[in-house]
């Protein structure tokens, strides 16, 4: 059995050990010599619970659960949780054992004033499961509603509780020879309902990808009743319910079920690899890709830092993972067009078998999977570390590119003193533009690594929402990110959203902070 870690990424038998932290953080010197050390959970220092659970409601007040539920998993979080005290931690974690609980919870919660928090896989990253306020809270964990309620074979789609995660529900989908084909970076942590209420984006790069495609009809437990829009594969009937849920990140109702559309299981598969000297020729043939309507599964243009810290490149280059894959169709002349492409834009196809792997999308993959072990290592060596994702459209991703770089460098050199390393590729691309997502790491001074942090996230959103790069494309919005969307959104939209949670959460007490200002 695997252990979930309390305090970061994944399971503990994955983080990195005490001198896999130090290595990595050789790159950056200016670090200290040695790894913070990781508190035991038994030792976190909590705030005394102010909530006194009625009888009758599934609600524990038990230390380490309460812990678990604190924060969700952004850099900041693990920091936080790395100092050994929580002073944010819920008074209570809810655990619903199905609808009813979920019912009986919010009307609780909502005649005793009690703020209630949903908690899918907790894998946020934009300060989305914890709570800010004074009010007491309760952190709604969802993850007992995990099954696979019903299948429509005709249809190709199911019936699923919002609570399962990623493996548990595509474990019961294989025997069907389905799957919801949805597989965020944070797949094995998160939950069906954690991805529609943040509008996730998987990690194929085109069409079916976002949770928003996948789904049909959402079930949503309001505190003023519950909204089940009907199973339709497609409908004009004026604004649609299912988008108003979408996105809505725990602040008008606890998505407890959904049917998704499902897909056969892929049985072909193929991938190649592309060098090019710089970004803007790069970018002229991910264009050129994106736009032939040839929907590659995997796109993934890695700048020059990215595939060398990947190990996808050791010459410098650029790099251009493709993948294309089908249940149907051999996909082996799709792939042959799509070099083309990439060979036409002035790319340098690295040689291929027909039907080997290719070498530099396995490293990217391994890479990928790694990552936040990574981040959490370098975490406990006191680096700053962040990523931040974004979209705009083709014509503007030159000046996004390069001003990123340059102002979000001059930034993190200004907060931390020393420069610091400013990496991008692109996660998903459309006809009409890329979606960049960039890391920073520089080097951090134990203590202040939060405010230094914040001074970094607040540098991206001002270079992003000024360049009218959306403010996130698929983390979400959360707490984090609030500047930046209050700037985005036009404000009649904003006052729509402020009436329609007004109407639906009466009493103000779901997930205050998120998308609008408590009330
Ligand atoms: C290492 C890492 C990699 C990531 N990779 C990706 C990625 O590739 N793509 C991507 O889109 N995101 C990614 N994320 C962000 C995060 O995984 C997504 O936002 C994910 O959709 C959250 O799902 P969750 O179940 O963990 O939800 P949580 O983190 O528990 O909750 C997220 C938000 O949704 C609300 N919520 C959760 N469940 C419900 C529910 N049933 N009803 C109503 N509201 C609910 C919460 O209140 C909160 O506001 C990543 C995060 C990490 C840490």
């Amino acid at each position: 059995m695997t252990e979930r870690s309390w305090w970061g990424w994944g399971t503990t038998d994955h983080a990195l050990t005490d001198a896999e932290c130090v290595a990595r953080a050789a790159a950056l010197p200016g670090l200290p010599d040695r790894p913070r050390p990781v508190p035991r959970l038994a030792d976190v220092v909590l705030p005394a619970s102010r909530v006194a659970p009625p009888d009758g409601l599934p609600l524990s007040t038990d230390h380490d659960d309460r812990a678990r539920h604190a924060y969700g998993k952004a850099y900041r979080d693990v920091v936080r949780a790395l100092s050994g005290e929580l002073p944010g931690a819920p008074d209570a974690v809810a655990h619903p054992a199905d609808e009813d609980d979920v019912v009986r919870l919010l009307d609780w919660a909502s005649s005793a004033g009690v703020v209630v928090v949903p908690f899918g896989g907790g894998s946020s990253v934009v300060g989305g499961v914890e709570y800010r306020g004074d009010r007491p809270w309760l952190s709604m964990d969802l993850t007992a509603l995990d099954r696979v309620l019903e299948i429509d074979r005709v249809s190709r789609a199911a019936r699923i509780q919002a609570g399962a995660l990623g493996p548990v529900l595509e474990e019961q989908l294989r025997p069907h020879g389905l799957t919801l084909r949805h597989f965020p970076q944070s797949f094995e942590f998160s939950t069906l309902g954690g991805w529609l209420a943040t509008r996730a984006g998987g990690h194929y790069a085109t069409v079916l990808t976002h949770i928003d495609d996948l789904v049909e009809s959402m079930r949503v437990v309001t505190p003023v009743g519950i909204s089940e829009s009907w199973r339709l594969p497609g409908s004009g009937a004026g604004p649609s319910p299912d988008r108003m849920f979408l996105g809505s990140e725990g602040t008008l109702g606890v998505i407890t079920d959904a049917w998704v559309r499902l897909q056969d299981r892929p049985r072909f598969r193929a991938s190649a690899s592309v060098a090019f000297p710089d970004m803007s020729t790069a970018f002229g043939a991910v264009r050129a890709i994106a736009q032939a309507g040839l929907h590659p599964a995997n796109c993934r243009l890695l700048d020059a830092d990215e595939a060398a810290n990947s190990g996808a490149s050791t010459s410098g280059a650029c790099v251009l993972v493709l993948g294309v894959e089908s249940a149907v169709h051999p996909v082996e002349s799709r792939l042959e067009e799509l070099t083309g492409l990439a060979r036409d834009s002035g790319g340098v196809v690295a040689p291929r078998r027909e039907g080997a792997r290719d070498t530099a999308a396995d490293a990217w993959r391994t890479s990928f999977l790694r990552a936040p072990y990574g981040r959490d290592g370098l975490a406990r060596m006191s680096a700053i570390v962040e990523t931040f994702e974004t979209a705009c459209t083709w014509d503007r991703v030159d000046e996004l590119y390069a001003t990123v770089q340059d102002e979000v460098g001059a930034a993190v050199h200004e907060v931390t003193g020393v420069p610091g390393r400013v990496s991008c590729r692109f996660t998903h691309v459309y006809p009409d533009g890329p979606a960049p997502y960039f890391t920073v790491v520089g080097v951090g001074r134990p203590g202040s690594e939060v405010a230094m942090w914040d001074d970094v996230k607040t540098a991206a959103m001002e270079v992003l929402t000024r360049l009218q790069g959306t403010v996130t494309h698929h983390h979400a919005v959360g707490r984090d990110h609030r500047p930046g969307y209050d700037r985005q959104r036009p404000e009649p939209f904003a006052a729509a959203l402020r009436a329609a949670k007004g109407a639906l959460d009466p009493a103000g007490i779901l997930n205050p902070g998120v998308l609008l200002d408590p009330v």
